[in-house]
């Protein structure tokens, strides 16, 4: 091991799960993987804490058990001190398992409910040798339950008859009986109360400091995040969008995800609640992942294509109905069936308008004719059950870059990347 190289960093990273073939994969030519963790790039230094936020699915939590090798890796390498320890196992593992050491969101599932804590606490103190004799390793047991907040006498106790945060705290005891460096938290305060997050992540700032240890946080909170990380990697479907140190991804964040994410705490800029930018939808499934930047089906800066005539809005709106379109979200038939059930004019030309009018945000008059043309016309190609024809209209009125090649890291400031193709030189602002 070398005392130069970070403590962990993470090349290309992936891990894929196979999705079983079902009907309809056979239908759709056979099932594709679920790419929970596509090509991540990460480095924890020593003593720091980075953490990782996202959305629901996005690939946080495998990402943190794939580090670990608790979970097979599909490709990249994971070193920890400069050492290869992609696919260690058993044994090769274990010298390493003992420096890395996992938190986990719910404290009564990871802890057994009938082991005492002396047992939770000086089990693995005995498998990875630690202290010279059992009276040794409860000594050690009890001075652990004072470091993190809990008393001596507490020893003797079963899990469920802590609260959810002690719990947590002799989680992160037992994380701390085999003298880890580096400590994976995997959203360790979100199952608890605002005020009881508050004292944890007090607990682990002081312990990281006590300690030198450093941390891989996850987290979807940003607001707990901002509290504790030193570095923020914002992850998207599988990848990292953006990574800044804490303050100056608050301060200026460049990926149009990071800034949605943002403008959605709360606690942030209260006073500045009209520069909300909206998330709509939820992440789209990583077996089929949009091509080019990952983001841009939900972005609300989706670069226009060349000759896009109307506002930077306007193309949002239009690249919103496309997105709908090509994800096979418009159904004609259930259209009908509400007009009908309203007694409404139940045509194909009301069903098409009605398809349009639920899709956008604003009047279609509000697009430049030909795109209003287009949306109409795929509307109808729906109303006619042709999906294929409707896409292809979709696509051709409405393309854009984004949905090209993928973005390439763009270098903002000292540690600070984020990939989106609006911070390249091909693609400068685009006037509102
Ligand atoms: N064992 C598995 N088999 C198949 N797919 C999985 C498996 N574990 C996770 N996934 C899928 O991988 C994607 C990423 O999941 P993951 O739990 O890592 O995301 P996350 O960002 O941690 O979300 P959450 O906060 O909800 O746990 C999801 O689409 C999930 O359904």
């Amino acid at each position: 091991m070398s005392a130069d190289s970070p403590i962990l960093r993470v090349n290309d990273l992936k891990k894929y799960y196979e999705r079983s073939g079902g009907v309809l994969d056979s239908v759709l030519g056979g099932p594709s993987d679920v790419r929970a963790v596509d090509g991540v790039d990460l480095t924890v230094r020593d003593g720091e804490t980075v953490a990782v936020v996202g959305e629901s699915g996005c690939g946080k939590s495998t990402l943190a058990r794939t580090v670990l090798n608790l979970e097979t890796v599909t490709g990249g390498t994971i070193e920890f001190r400069g050492d290869d320890i992609t696919g260690l196992s058993g044994s090769d593992m274990r010298p390493y398992r003992r420096e890395m050491q996992m938190v986990f969101q719910d404290p009564l599932a990871s802890l057994n409910p009938r082991k005492t804590v002396r047992d939770i606490l000086t089990t693995p103190m005995a498998v990875h040798d630690i202290g010279d004799s059992q009276a040794d390793r409860v000594e050690r047991a009890k001075d652990l339950l004072e470091r993190v907040g809990l008393k001596d006498s507490h020893i003797d106790r079963y899990p469920h008859q802590f609260s959810g945060g002690q719990q947590q705290r002799v989680g992160i005891a037992r994380a701390l009986a085999v003298e880890p460096e580096l400590i994976v938290a995997d959203e360790p305060v979100s199952a608890l109360d605002v005020s009881v997050q508050a004292q944890l992540l007090g607990l682990l700032d002081e312990l990281k400091t006590e300690l030198g240890l450093s941390l891989l946080f996850i987290s979807h909170d940003l607001s707990v995040v901002q509290q504790v990380a030193d570095r923020v990697a914002v992850m998207y479907l599988g990848e990292i969008v953006e990574v800044a140190p804490t303050r100056e991804l608050f301060a200026n964040p460049q990926h149009p995800y990071t800034q949605a994410l943002l403008s959605a705490v709360p606690r942030i800029d209260p006073d500045n609640r009209e520069d909300r930018v909206l998330l709509e939808g939820t992440v789209p499934s990583p077996a089929n992942p949009p091509a080019g930047c990952r983001f841009h089906t939900r972005c609300p800066q989706v670069i226009p294509g060349d000759g896009w005539q109307g506002s930077q809005e306007a193309f949002r709106d239009a690249f919103r109905f496309r997105s709908r379109v090509e994800a096979g979200e418009l159904d004609a038939e259930a259209a009908r069936t509400r007009l009908e059930s309203e007694g409404q004019d139940a045509s194909d030309d009301a069903v098409a308008d009605y398809l349009v009018e639920s899709s956008l945000d604003h009047e279609v008059d509000a697009l430049p004719a030909d795109a209003a043309n287009a949306v109409t016309e795929a509307a109808r190609a729906l109303v006619d059950d042709d999906e294929e024809r409707a896409v292809d209209v979709v696509q051709d009125a409405f393309p854009s870059p984004c949905a090209g090649d993928p973005p390439e890291a763009s270098v903002i400031d000292t540690d600070h990347t984020a990939a989106c193709h609006r911070l390249t030189d091909d693609y400068p602002d685009t006037p509102e």
